[in-house]
């Protein structure tokens, strides 16, 4: 079961960003026929835009310490999102955009949660005593608990082994997840268990995925439709990206491409 279906993509002129985006100059409409679509592409070809747009449209929160709606530096691709049209199987009302660089902010949100709940704690003590403290401070611990329990503590974690707690965490059955770069944090084996992690929800808990990824371990997801953007955005196996073959010849004879660096 996925959900989101299809969109229809704005046009505009080319001398305005995003339609300057060669890839998004003119899409029309684009299908999701999986419950995994995977972008991929060189540097600057657009998918973060359209991944951000598509959120701004589908009305997603962002993981991280800002929100999508008050980030100023997403204006143009604002404009853009508001312009989608957007065809549903099911209506999915549950589900986030999340980068890899958002994850410290999400951490510095958790922290800050922190501190009001001690600074509640503290006010609390003033104001109350007997039983009205002992529920008001119990209720508050209650919730430090939930949260250590779900997270555990990041502080303590690396950047990769937080950020993978952080989306074991927040993802659900039958939401709608838009991710950008989730490999930025992860090391291969980490990638792996990310795609195992994907993998479950899409095939048996009906969850929708749209990946943005440079990494052709996440393009191999089972059933995962591709797009590769470029010129224009095309539909590709993934043996067929750039980033697959030019990782595989690579590996297959590093030293013929290190004499021509
Ligand atoms: N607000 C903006 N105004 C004008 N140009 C922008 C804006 N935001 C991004 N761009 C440009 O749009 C292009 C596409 O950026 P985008 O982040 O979508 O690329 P990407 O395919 O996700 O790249 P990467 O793989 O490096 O993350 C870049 O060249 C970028 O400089």
């Amino acid at each position: 079961m996925y959900y989101l279906r299809q969109v229809h993509l704005p046009s505009g002129s080319d001398r305005q960003f995003p339609f300057s985006l060669k890839a998004l100059k003119e899409l029309g409409t684009m299908s999701f026929e999986s419950p995994i679509t995977v972008f991929v592409g060189e540097n600057g070809s657009g998918k973060s835009t359209l991944l951000k747009a598509l959120a701004i449209k589908l009305n997603l929160p962002a993981i991280g310490s800002t929100d999508l709606e008050s980030d100023e530096t997403l204006d143009g691709v604002k404009t853009y999102g508001e312009q989608i049209i957007t065809q549903w199987k099911d209506r999915a009302f549950r589900g986030f955009f999340f980068q890899a660089e958002d994850y410290f902010g999400f951490v510095k949100r958790l922290q800050n949660m922190d501190s009001e709940m001690k600074g509640d704690i503290v006010d609390f003590e003033k104001r109350l005593s007997g039983t009205g403290l002992k529920l008001a401070v119990g209720s508050i611990l209650g919730q430090k608990e939930a949260l250590l329990r779900k997270y555990g503590n990041l502080t303590e974690v690396s950047h990769g082994e937080g950020f993978l707690k952080v989306l074991k965490g927040r993802l659900q059955n039958e939401g709608i997840y838009l991710i950008d770069e989730p490999e930025a944090a992860l090391s291969p084996q980490r990638q792996l268990a990310l795609f195992s992690l994907i993998k479950n929800l899409a095939e048996n808990h009906g969850c929708q995925f749209i990946i943005a990824t440079h990494s052709p371990i996440l393009m191999t997801l089972p059933n995962a439709t591709i797009f590769q953007f470029g010129e224009k955005i095309q539909r590709v196996n993934y043996e067929d990206t750039e980033h697959f073959t030019t990782l595989k010849n690579f590996l297959n004879n590093p030293d013929a491409f290190l004499r021509h660096l």
